[in-house]
Order: structure tokens, then sequence, then C-alpha cells
């Protein structure tokens, strides 16, 4: 390496007037030219005389215009007259980037008005190529130091600081052996929340410049249309500015460089099918001669004889929308994606969507969730207002849900209340606006929801409704459960019951339940109005005067989807109906085998996980890559300003860190990932390929970022009304996270199916508020868990391969049954002990009640 340092800067120094470094493995890296020989016009050539010959100079630079050492080599472009906009155009942004170039090639179809060629002009540059600036530059420096001739250029010379870090890598780091290129694409880009370094290598005086920038602003990005026409002049410019405010520009153009985040505008070619769409607008140059009013690329102008491009207003619009080229590296779908629905599933969709309340329910792995989700986006296309709430804040989130609490806008101390005074404060404007938008409100966990909360919920519901649904007090929904909303309750009741329920006396509130924490089998009684609160009277179908009163559909889902063993399936029944293991059973789940390989540990205490998943981390060597979430919260409700709340962060002096609203997400606030650690996957990323929530696997190597990556397919972009917003959101926010990691780089995960695929950040998106526009509250974080060991708890909802059960310390009836339904066969399942609660008889008044309603099975 020190061989190519030494003839690079033998290159810089020379008189050589054009020439090409080479690397030892024979690519062209870096290619000097000497201005003067391509000075086609007298009065250029006049010009450059005066100057010094300007060698193609390395530069890398973010947005700070002031530092661009390439200013003073461009007279020329003061002394075009031309407009100002014209002007902007072909200068390109002051910070443009200037690489090294592989084959130089003179394009003289984009010169400029004195003729000479643009030598920034690049073609056939690898984008890979783009990375390695940076360390070259500190290569060059490092040959200045170390070699035995005195540097090129001592004067001015202002180095980096040898001994300092920058954003984490000791420039030094670039000496010696080591391959720059490889590190280069480590190494940069290197953004980061402090600021910005910027190194700026000049080949002409050898000078190297180190500047470290505070964050720049938010920037602002738009189009530019190369047309003589303004741009807000354009049909469907205004209509989607709020959108290009949002976005990076990911331009992508036929020079090779690559989409560049430092690049604010690009030039959109109008033609629908164009495969590169966003052109840099210092590439395309005077190409905005081209006749107003839409611009068209080279390769979609009309030939002679063609008929001309005349689009309508709507493939107007729709070119305008698409700022974003098509995918180039295309990140693997980061939206959910959802398997098709089965008769019986599409049976509870089209029963709920005519109308009426609906329980539905299934064992473990039927397919319960993924038919909520159909179902929400059923109901929300017929406009109807839909709410989905969970018991827990991890249940919910699993579902883009809230919790029962957030969504009746209680906190645990309003159970201290008497339920008239509970019924009074739902009168609040803010809480009443969102019960009564309600016109759906699923329930989802229905197991873990207590009939104390639920009919807390069902009172508060026909009080706001009754009185202020319609605008007048009719009293007609005060008579109707839940206040007249359609209820959807799903769930299993043989999985996770409430947890300690009846806490406090529902009329009197007041202080705890004497005895309130027992466990099982216990009967409180009030002091106050003596009113008795019955163990088994703690699931929400005992909830008197509410659950009855619903007049339930009650529908149960039979086909699992989980595991097709046969065996298993009827294990795992027995255990669900809590019925005693016969030997045979017991025998074949607790048969003696290794470890799957990779297999996760469930767990029923958190102590016992956080241990085992320490314990092995340590043990892996290499680095430790640390992802720390991004959480953000917009709020667009200004007739709700309680829920400017779910802004406060969790920790004080972290206002930008995580949320507290954020708490239970599923995805954590902050992850350390190495190279051969075991993972499991915490979405649906890909039915397909086997890639769902659950999904097990080990990194074996990490994906550098880069700000070309594109989520949003083209067929999306393409669309009239433009894409998504949600997407785009999704888009710009994975973005963002990456740019402020210590390291943007992405996990390769290889899967136990034997798919191997790169996991990006995730963008989560809740929509809060009654009605539009809805607040937003958003996670982005690395999809993954460490997955040597997870509670029994945090398994709930996932499949997964292989896993080892450990029970001993189960504290809950349920438990087993959901850990033991978690794995997909019984070849990927070790049991390491069954509890004692298995063989004990189950939740008699649970059984007595499916059997009520679902017959005997
Ligand atoms: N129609 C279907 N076709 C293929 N796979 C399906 C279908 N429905 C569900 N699945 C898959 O079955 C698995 C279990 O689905 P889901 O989590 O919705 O079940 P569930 O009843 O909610 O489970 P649990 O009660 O354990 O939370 C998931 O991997 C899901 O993708």
């Amino acid at each position: 390496m020190a061989t190519q340092v030494d003839r690079l800067s033998a290159l810089v120094a020379s008189d050589t007037t054009e020439e090409t470094f080479h690397t030892d493995s024979g690519d062209a890296l870096f290619r000097k030219v000497a201005s003067s020989s391509h000075t086609t016009s007298e009065q250029g050539a006049q010009r450059r005389k005066k100057s010094k010959p300007v060698h193609e100079v390395i530069t890398i630079s973010d947005d700070d215009e002031n530092v661009d050492p390439l200013a003073q080599s461009r007279p020329a472009a003061k002394k075009r007259k031309l407009s100002p906009r014209r002007d902007r155009h072909l200068n390109g942004p002051p910070n443009e980037l200037q690489l090294p170039v592989q084959a130089l090639k003179t394009d003289h179809s984009l010169t400029d008005g004195d003729q000479s060629p643009r030598r920034t002009v690049r073609s056939a540059v690898p984008s890979s190529l783009a990375q390695s600036v940076a360390p070259l530059s500190f290569q060059a420096a490092n040959a200045n130091r170390q070699s035995e001739r005195p540097p090129l250029v001592q004067a001015n010379v202002r180095e980096p600081p040898w001994n300092a870090e920058i954003n984490g890598i000791r420039p030094d780091a670039f000496a010696g052996e080591q391959d720059y290129i490889q590190l280069a694409s480590q190494a940069w880009p290197v953004p980061s929340s402090q600021g910005t370094s910027r190194h700026t290598f000049d080949g002409r005086n050898g000078q190297i410049t180190s500047h470290q920038h505070p964050a720049p602003p938010p920037q602002h990005h738009e189009t530019v249309y190369a047309t003589d026409t303004p741009p807000q002049a354009m049909t469907g410019h205004e209509a989607n500015r709020s959108w290009y405010a949002s976005i990076p520009c990911l331009g992508t153009c036929t020079c090779g460089v690559g989409a560049r985040q430092d690049e604010p505008k690009s030039v959109i070619c109008s033609s629908l099918t164009c495969p590169i769409r966003a052109y840099h607008r210092q590439c395309v140059g005077l190409s905005s001669r081209a006749p107003p009013p839409l611009w068209l690329c080279r390769g979609c102008r009309p030939k002679p004889g063609q008929a001309a491009f005349i689009p309508s207003a709507s493939q107007m619009l729709s070119a305008s929308a698409s700022v974003l080229p098509p995918p180039q590296t295309p990140i693997a779908q980061q939206k959910e994606v959802e398997p098709d629905l089965t008769v019986e599933q599409r049976r509870v969709v089209r029963t709920i969507e005519v109308g009426g309340n609906v329980f539905y329910t299934g064992s473990a792995g039927t397919g319960k969730s993924t038919v909520l989700r159909a179902l929400v986006r059923g109901l929300k296309n017929q406009g109807k207002r839909v709410d989905i709430v969970a018991p827990s804040g991890i249940a919910a989130l699993a579902v883009n849900g809230t919790t029962i609490y957030s969504y009746a806008g209680w906190t645990p101390d309003h159970f201290k209340q008497p339920l008239h005074k509970l019924r009074e404060r739902a009168n609040a404007k803010r809480v009443r606006a969102r019960l009564c938008a309600t016109d759906c409100l699923i329930i989802d966990e229905i197991s873990m929801v207590s009939s104390d909360v639920l009919m807390r919920l069902d009172r508060i519901m026909r009080e706001v409704r009754g009185k202020y649904r319609e605008g007048h007090y009719a009293g007609a929904f005060e008579q109707k459960p839940f206040g007249g909303v359609q209820i959807v309750a799903t769930g299993d009741f043989c999985q996770l019951p409430p947890v300690r329920p009846f806490q406090y006396c529902v009329t009197c509130g007041g202080d705890p339940l004497p005895g309130w924490d027992r466990q099982d089998g216990r009967v409180l009684v009030c002091p106050v109005c003596s009113e008795e609160y019955k163990d088994e009277e703690k699931w929400a179908f005992a909830t008197k005067g509410v659950w009855d009163e619903c007049n339930f559909t009650y529908i149960e889902l039979k086909e699992i989807h989980r595991q097709s063993d046969k065996r298993f399936i009827e294990i795992l029944q027995t255990c669900r109906k809590q019925r005693p293991l016969s030997d045979a059973q017991r025998s074949l789940l607790l048969t003696e085998k290794p470890d799957p390989e990779g297999a996760v540990k469930l767990m029923p205490t958190r102590a016992e996980v956080e241990r085992e998943n320490l314990q092995q981390f340590r043990k892996l060597p290499g680095q430790t890559l640390n992802f720390r979430c991004r959480d953000i919260f917009e709020f667009h409700s200004p007739d709700e300003p309680d829920l400017q709340v779910k802004g406060t962060p969790k920790y004080d002096g972290q206002p930008h860190g995580p949320l507290k609203a954020l708490n239970d997400h599923r995805f954590e606030e902050q992850i350390e990932l190495k190279k051969d650690m075991l993972v499991i996957l915490l979405c649906n990323l890909d039915f397909e390929a086997g890639l769902v929530n659950g999904s097990q696997g080990r990194i074996i190597g990490f994906e550098e970022y880069s700000p070309a990556q594109v989520m949003i397919p083209a067929k999306a972009l393409a669309r009239t009304n433009g894409p998504d917003p949600a997407d785009l959101m999704r888009e710009r926010e994975y973005h963002k996270f990456m740019q402020t990691q210590s390291v943007a780089q992405s996990p390769i995960v290889h899967f136990t199916n034997d798919v191997t695929r790169t996991i990006y950040a995730q963008c989560q998106i809740s929509e809060l508020g009654a009605h539009e526009p809805f607040s937003i509250l958003a996670r982005t974080q690395m999809p993954l868990l460490a997955s040597w060991a997870i509670t029994c708890h945090k398994s709930q909802g996932m499949t997964l391969s292989r896993c080892i059960v450990y029970l001993q310390k189960s504290f809950e009836r349920g438990m087993a049954y959901v850990a033991l339904s978690r794995a997909k066969n019984l070849e990927g399942l070790k049991v390491v002990s069954l509890p004692r609660s298995l063989d004990m008889p189950g939740n008699e008044e649970v059984r007595v009640w499916l059997e009520a309603k679902f017959g005997k099975t």
C-alpha cells in the first residue's frame, strides 16, 4: 500500500498533464488531468494559463459551500451571462462532489457556454469507489508524514488531528498495509448526531483540510425542473410540495456517482417510462434549453420521425410526484406482508364487515392476529373509524393499537376513584371526542382483559356516547353496551389470563382490596360496600351485564397454521384444555435430544432471560454494533392537547431519546449486535421466504448503509396520487435512523430455513387521536432481538422453529401452553422440564364456558 501512496503522491507532484493512477490490482482509481490539456477555446486557454494547472481534485464535502476548494478553480461559471436561476442549474450545488475518475469521458453534448468540457462529468465510476475518497485523503496525508521526502507542500497544510478520533475512527487506522477501499466503505460517509466530519484533499498543493461541522439544520429538498417554467407553475408541484420537503433527494444519474444525500436538487425526466428519472442537475447542464414545459432526458427524447411525448395532466402529476427513482438497490419489502386468508378466516372478516358484535377465537396459530390485521384494512376501507385496544402495551403495539388505559384516558390511579367519578371524568372533551368517534372497537388478547376493567370501559362509553353522540342526549346509546359501538373481541381464553385483577372495588374505588395480590382461588370483599370479587369471575366473558348484552356472534378458527404434525397438535390441544398429558405424550415431549442448533430458550422470568443473554453475548469475540432506537412523536391534533404527553422523553436530559409512550414497544430501545449472534426477527418480512415474526437466525455479517437504498417500489411511486405518505415516512425515518447510528451497517442474517437476508431498520407507525389529521408516534429500530433466551410473555404471538422450553418457574396457568405452542414442530422443540400445573385441572370456568359456546371438542 505504501507503494501505491508514493506513486499517487508522485503523480500529483509531477508535471505530467494526464495520467491515470492504478492500484496494485490494476484498477484505475485516480486520474490526474491538467486542465490546460482540455482547453479547447482560446479564451479558456488564456484564462487557464494565468492559473495553476488544475489537477483532478478529490473533495468530499457536505453542505458547507464556503469551504469548497473548487470554487476558485471554476472561474468560467462566473463569467457566463445567465439568469441567476439558470446559473444555479449549471453550477450545481456548491457542495459538488468531485470524485476520483476511472475513465474520464468528455461529453461535448453537456458543455457550457465557453465550450470547455465539463471536467466534472464522470462516467463509469463504480459507486463503491465513491466511498474510497476519504481514506485516500488520509493515505496521501500519511504518505507526507511517513516518507523520507519532504511533503509536497508544507505551507498551509492543515492535517486532521492525528491523535484524535474522527467519528470513532482514528485517521492513522488507514496507514500501513491496510486495504483502504475496504476501510473506506466502512468509514465514509460519517455523519453523526454531533455533526459531520469533512476532509478535503487538494491535489494541487497536497493540502488536506479537516472540518468538523455542527449537525446541519434540517434540509429542505425540492425538485427543480430544468425548464423555463417556474417550478411553482408546474402541475402537481404544489400538491406534492409537502413530501418533496420531507424526503432526501435520492437522485441516481447516469453519471455513475450514485445517489447523493448532499445533492439537494434533481432534474426529473418527465417520461413515465424513463428508467433513470432523477438526474444530478450538475450532469444535465444546459439541457435546460430543451423546450418547455417538460424536460426529457436524452434517452427519452423522441427520435426523428417519432411522435412527441405529450403527457396528460394526470401523467404530469404522476411524473412530478415521482422524485425518487426506481429502486436500484431495493431493500426487501420493509412493510410487513400478509398471507392470503383461508375460507374460515375470510368468513370472520366478512361477518365483521357486515356489522354486529363478533367474538372470534381459536387455538394458538390459527391466525387470529392475521385476521385482525385484515379486518382493520377492510373496515377502514369502508370509511369506519377503527380503534384497536389490548390489555398490555406489548400486545397493543403488536397490532398497532393502544392500551385500554390510553384509549379510555386512564392512569392506574384512576381506578382508585369510584365508578361515578370515573364516568364524570370521561366527559372531558378530549376523552369523549375519542370515545364518540369510534365506529368499531377491537379488543385483542381478550383473555388478559379482566372483567372489572371491561366493566369500567363499558360504563364510561355508555356515559359519553349516550350524551354526546349525534349531538343530543337521546339516551338510546346509553342503553347499549359500550354505547352502541361495534365490538370485536378476539383472543384465546386458554392462553395467558388477566394479571392480578380486582385491585380496587369497581363501585367504591379507594384503597386496594385486602388480599388483592394473592394468587388464584381468592375471593375479595370490598370493606365498604361488601361487594364480592371471585377469582373465577375475572374473565372478560364473566363481566356482568356487559358481555352477554353484546350479543356476540361466536366464531372459532379451527385450522392451525403454525404446526402441521398431528401428534404435536394433539399434545398442544391437550395442554390448551388443561387436561393431563398421557405418558406417551409426556415422554415424546421430554425425549432426550441435543439442543437444537441456534435454539431460543423460553423462560418464565425476565431475570433468567437477561442473565442468559448477557452471558452468551459476552462469549462472542468481535466488534459490537450498537443501535439506538429513533422515536418520534408528531403532534397534529390541536383539539386533543392531552395527546402531547405522548412526546414525553423517557429519560431526563435525553430530549431526543426514547419516548415514554413507547416503553413497551416490541422493538428494543437499544440493541447490541455482533457477528455470530443468535437473533429473532420481530416482524413479518416475507411470507414466501418464511421470514415471519419469530424467525430465528444467526448474524453472519454486516452490510454497509448507502443513502441510495430505497424502499418504495417503483409501482407505488408511479401511483397517480403519489406514494403512500406512511411509506414515505418509513423511508425517511430509515435513512435518518441509519445516519445517526455510530456505525451505519445492517446485519446480514442467515435464518434457520437457509434464507439469508440483510435486515434493515423498520419504522413502526401508530396513528393517535380521534380523527384526521392523526398524531404520529413511531419507533425505528432493527427488528431483531437477542435470541439465546426470551420470556414466555414476550414470545406470545411468535412462531419459532427452534426452541428450548424451561418451565420450572412457570407461575401462570396457560404459560406452558403459550410456550409450547410457539414451536413449529417437535423436531425443533426441546422441553427441559414440564411444570406440575400441566397435570392439574385447568380453569374449569373457561372450559365450561367454551363448551357452552362452541360445543364439546
Ligand atoms: N391463511 C394463512 N396462510 C398461511 N399462514 C398463515 C395464515 N394465517 C396465519 N398464518 C401464519 O400462522 C402463524 C400464526 O398466525 P397468527 O399469529 O395470526 O396466529 P394467532 O392465532 O394470532 O396465534 P397466537 O394465538 O399464538 O398469537 C403466523 O406465522 C402466520 O403468518
